[in-house]
């Protein structure tokens, strides 16, 4: 064998393009989207390596526009998830004892190939299924998901180099393993880029992975898929199991070899495979490794000395950009009452040039919320306000989902800081404002800093450095991203490592070595060089 160490530079992050009239990019994203609108498609199952076609399908529509159907995928059951556990255990040794640098490469591969050839194809379809605008898919499923592609393999590298101490006559050592066992990804609607981290950054260590993606984002995490297999990913390493979650829970979750789960999205369903994990916790072959990133219920707090354009700006942009689809998405806001009328004023001018529609017009800035139970909740929430005497909805409000699901721009106003908008995830594009007077400041803070069960992302807005000081320091448990004078969303790989505590998740910060570490168990070695023959310690002799 031959021997050398090899380096990947530090990578930097894929450029986000234009889309501006005219542009290569803009005319050859508005073909594709033309392309797969008039082509239905059918999608596999991928179960070591081989399509396979179930006896269950469903179909793929746009939320924009409901009545259009994209396709149909097929529904892994019983028979496939048991298929697909048996694969990820045949591709286990020959995937993890791969050198590292060959493993790196195909994801490095997998990134070019996403950032080129496929880029409009990618990014077409997930404008489509999951109703991103052109610059909302750009940033997702091509510039984070091939920073993730390429930060992670670096940071691979980083931790790999890293070595015990030794002493005279002892070579200690530390080899990265695996998990002892294959790991479940199961991933969320709203960011194709999660979906193709969670499956990819086990991997990349090897581990193999069964990849349950979420049933409204089959499309796009599909084609990414391919990329990967196209990229020579080896049979059997990450297996694509589109599937219901209680027959995944039941099968895969509670199987004895199952080492960890990489889990994106709503806090309620990573508390119920927790607990799914608790039960079967005797039944293990090693403890798995419990990862996930959950809810949110985001803020933005302004001090009296706030810029009110920037605030405002940020307040738009982080509430309603996706339809509030992030788990990042500002929901709540606390405003001082001397901006109020100010805030208010030029929240409502620029949320009145807010377009709304299909992917297809590029100068919408929304468009559909992703179904109808996501529509139905969303203005549930908006009625709630509606018919409360503790709120107003002074923006927006209004909900039709005759042709796509689509929800107004919507801001209320809480009289109270515990009203159930400024407490609860609502996911869709709702922001609930609550207005405290001026030398009430601390109150504020400590109702933002309790009102909800999360701690993902929040922001704070002050001009002023001691407030800036005082806002972050009263905030610190309440955001694990936590932003001054901007908007809490846009996390990008390798500049804000993402995620959040209590109950947004396990903080395990996607895209950074900290996330990578929880998918390798070390071992560590001492080599004792010529070993001591004599069992006597050295003061046990005859004076
Ligand atoms: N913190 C983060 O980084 C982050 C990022 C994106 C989304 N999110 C959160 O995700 C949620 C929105 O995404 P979603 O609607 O796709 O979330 P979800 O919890 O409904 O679904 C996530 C995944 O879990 C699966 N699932 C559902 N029930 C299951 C079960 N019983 N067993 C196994 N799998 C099951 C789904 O099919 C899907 O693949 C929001 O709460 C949002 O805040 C968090
Ligand atoms: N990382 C994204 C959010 C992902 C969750 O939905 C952001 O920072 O806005």
């Amino acid at each position: 064998m031959n021997n050398a160490y090899f380096q990947i530079t530090q990578p930097k992050n894929e450029p986000v393009k234009s889309y501006m009239p005219g542009s290569p990019e803009r005319i050859a994203l508005e073909a594709e989207l033309q392309r797969q609108l008039d082509n239905p498609v059918e999608i596999p199952i991928i179960i070591g390596g081989q399509e396979i076609r179930s006896a269950k399908k469903a179909k793929m529509i746009c939320p924009h526009d409901h009545n259009k159907v994209l396709g149909e995928y097929y529904i892994a059951g019983e028979k496939e998830l048991l298929m697909a556990i048996e694969a990820a255990e045949a591709a286990k040794e020959e995937w993890e004892n791969m050198p590292w640098e060959h493993r790196a490469t195909i994801f490095l591969k997998a990134a070019d190939l996403l950032t080129g050839k496929y880029r409009a194809k990618v990014a077409a379809s997930c404008m489509l299924v999951q109703s991103k605008n052109a610059f909302q898919a750009e940033i997702d499923v091509i510039c984070e998901l091939a920073d993730f592609l390429r930060f992670n393999p670096y940071y691979v590298q980083e931790i790999y180099k890293q070595q015990p101490a030794n002493t005279d006559g002892v070579w200690n050592r530390v080899e990265y393993r695996p998990l002892d066992g294959f790991v479940a990804a199961i991933t969320p609607f709203n960011f194709t880029s999660i979906g193709g981290n969670l499956c990819t950054a086990p991997a990349m260590v090897g581990n193999t992975v069964l990849w349950k993606p979420s049933s409204t984002a089959v499309l796009s995490n599909y084609y990414f898929m391919q990329i990967l297999v196209e990229a020579g990913l080896p049979a059997g390493v990450i297996n694509f199991v589109p599937s219901r979650g209680v027959d995944f829970g039941k099968l895969v979750i509670g199987h004895p070899n199952m080492a960890g789960v990489h889990f994106t999205g709503s806090t309620a369903v990573f508390n119920d495979l927790w607990k799914q994990v608790g039960e079967n916790i005797g039944q293990y072959v090693s403890y798995p490794r419990l990862v996930g990133e959950t809810g949110g219920k985001d803020f933005i707090f302004a001090h009296e000395t706030a810029d009110v354009e920037a605030l405002v700006c940020a307040m738009v942009l982080g509430a309603f950009e996706y339809q509030g689809q992030k788990c990042s998405a500002a929901s709540r806001a606390y405003i001082p009452e001397s901006l109020w009328g100010k805030v208010k004023d030029r929240l409502a001018e620029e949320v009145s040039k807010v377009k709304m529609g299909d992917v297809r017009d590029f100068t919408n800035l929304m468009n559909a919320v992703i179904d109808k139970s996501s529509f139905t909740n969303i203005k549930g929430y908006i009625d709630y306000a509606k018919a409360s005497d503790d709120a107003e909805v002074i923006i927006g409000g209004n909900c039709e989902d005759s042709v796509g699901y689509f929800v107004e721009p919507t801001v209320i106003l809480a009289k109270t800081p515990a009203f159930k908008t400024m407490v609860e995830e609502i996911f869709g594009p709702v922001l609930t404002v609550y207005v405290y007077p001026d030398d009430k400041l601390e109150e504020a803070l400590v109702q933002c800093d309790t009102a909800t069960s999360y701690g993902l992302t929040g922001a704070i807005f002050a001009q002023d450095r001691a407030a800036i000081i005082k806002l972050a320091r009263a905030l610190n448990h309440a955001a694990g991203n936590f932003y001054i004078n901007d908007k809490p969303t846009g996390a990008v790989v390798g500049q804000q490592p993402f995620g959040g505590s209590r109950g947004s998740g396990t903080n395990d910060k996607a895209g950074s070595a900290i996330n990578l570490y929880r998918w390798m168990s070390q071992r560590a070695i001492k080599e004792t060089l010529v070993p001591r023959i004599v069992v006597n310690y050295p003061y046990m002799v005859k004076e």
